[in-house]
Order: structure tokens, then sequence, then C-alpha cells
């Protein structure tokens, strides 16, 4: 009997065939992979501190056994000896006023293109303040999130506005940005992140805070949904726009993310990143 004859070369699948199918799965896959998560971080507004000013310290374990919840978030901003602290939510009337302040104390917001910080403000139309010229305690990874601290951004109502983008990578390490949205009252300003034919809309305008700035801790309490930090990650590659405000002020903080060591998922020396 004579043997099985082997595939030919003619109908064998050739090492391109063989790198074209396994591409054409991998954009499949692709497609369908994640590429952006969210999270909403309850406030707590009595918090269990300890005697620095820090939530109760967690171990991993419990990390992953409690609800996670932060404290109030304080800014801090101006020259030494005119400083200036806004705590959010807003709690009492008369720090509106500090909200004012730290709005009036932002510059005309860049965007990155071609490499250079270029000011454009129809392409974006915002306030934003340094790393250098402002502090805040809300920490992303006592809040179970990962962080480079890069900027505070405010967007007022009506108009102002971010188009699209994709954000320049600080150095080869980024992999992608985290953006928080404190809790301020405003309406539009959805945050649009895009991926291959994929949109993701954040509308926390509309979620955020019962539309109040000023929460009693008392109304907050009793509120069915009490204040929150919002927040969404992305991948570099991901495009993403602010739609422009209608009301009121959106102040976010951005991140940059970097792979770090441990992860595993990195096959090439990690440097300092760059903020
Ligand atoms: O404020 C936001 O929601 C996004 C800001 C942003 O995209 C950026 O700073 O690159
Ligand atoms: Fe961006």
């Amino acid at each position: 009997m004579a043997a099985a004859s082997a595939p030919t070369s003619a109908t064998a699948p050739t090492e391109h065939d063989c790198l074209a199918g396994f591409e054409e799965a991998l954009q499949k896959e692709s497609r369908k992979a994640t590429f952006t998560c969210a999270g909403r971080l309850p406030i707590n507004l009595n918090p269990n501190l300890t005697p620095s000013g820090d939530l109760t310290p967690r171990t991993d374990l419990k990390v992953h056994e409690q609800t996670l919840s932060t404290k109030p978030i304080r800014i801090r901003w101006g020259a030494n000896g005119a400083g200036k602290t806004l705590s959010l939510p807003l709690q009492d009337p008369s720090d509106e006023g500090l909200l004012q302040d730290l709005i009036a104390a932002c510059h005309p917001a860049t965007s990155g293109r071609g490499g250079q910080d270029i000011l454009d403000p129809t392409y974006r139309r915002a306030g934003a303040l340094r790393p250098a010229d402002f502090m805040t305690d809300f920490c992303p990874y006592e809040s179970g999130i990962l962080d480079i601290l890069y900027k505070l951004n405010v967007y007022s109502g009506p108009g102002e506005v971010f188009r699209p983008h994709v954000d320049t990578p600080r150095n080869a390490t980024q992999i992608g940005s985290l953006v928080v949205c404190l809790p301020v009252a405003f309406s539009g300003g959805e945050l649009v992140v895009r991926h291959q034919g994929q949109e993701i809309i954040h509308d926390w305008g509309r979620i955020n805070n019962n539309n109040a700035n000023i929460i009693a801790p008392a109304a907050a309490a009793a509120a069915a949904e009490p204040p929150a930090i919002n927040w969404t990650a992305f991948y570099s590659d991901c495009a993403h726009e602010v739609l422009p405000l209608h009301t009121g002020h959106r102040l976010t903080l951005t991140y940059n993310l970097f792979l770090s060591h441990g992860t595993g998922l990195s096959t090439f020396p990690i440097s300092s990143p760059i903020v």
C-alpha cells in the first residue's frame, strides 16, 4: 500500500501565510481587548486618620477586602507665605472663593504637538498648573490606583475644551494615562476615549456630586450617592478629547502611568520616569 503523501509545497501554508493569519487573529483579539478602565472612589468626609493625616494604613490583603474610599482632597498652591489650600468637596460656602482663587491661579493650558508645547486656544482652551506650582494629598497609590502626577487641569463653562489627541509619551516606559476628576459640579465636558473604532464616554459632570459644589457632611451622609472621585485609565495609543464644558468647573489631575520593575511586562531597561 502506498504511504500517505506529505502535503505538497503548493498546499502547505507558507511562513508568510502563517504570519498573516496570526496578525489577523491578533488584530481581531485586540479589537475585543479592554483598552480603558474606570472607577469611582467614594469620599469619606469623616475618615479615620493617622496622626500624620493619612488614612488608616492598609495592608495589601486589606485593600482587596475593603471597599476603598478617600479622604477629602486638598490642593495647595501659591508662593511661600501666601499659599492657599482648597479642600474638595467644598464643605462650607465661604470656601467657594478659594475655588475661584485656584481657577485664577491657573495659566492657559498648552498641548503637545510635534514634541513641542503649543498654546492654541482653538485646540485646547483650559487652565492648568504645573506640578511645581501645586501639591495635592490625593494619593492614587493609597487609593488602589497607580500613578505619576503630571498636571492639574481646569476647564470652565461655557466652552472650554480639549480637542482629540494622543498624549505625548514622556519616555519609552510610559504605558498610559490616568485622569482623576475632582468633586466639583459641572455639566458637559465629557471625556471621550477612542481605540480602533470603539468609544467610551465618561460623562462625569452628570453624575458629579448631585450638581452641588458645597456638600455638608450631614447632607452627604444622607444622600443616596456620596460625593466621589471619578477616574479612568487608558493605554498611550488611545485618542481622547474633552468635549466643551457647558457650566461649572471641571478639575482633573492627570497622571502618566509607567511600567515599573516587578510587573514582568518590560523587556527593556527601565529608566527613571520624566515628569
Ligand atoms: O482633563 C481631562 O479629562 C483630560 C486631560 C488630557 O487629556 C491631558 O491633559 O492630556
Ligand atoms: Fe490627554
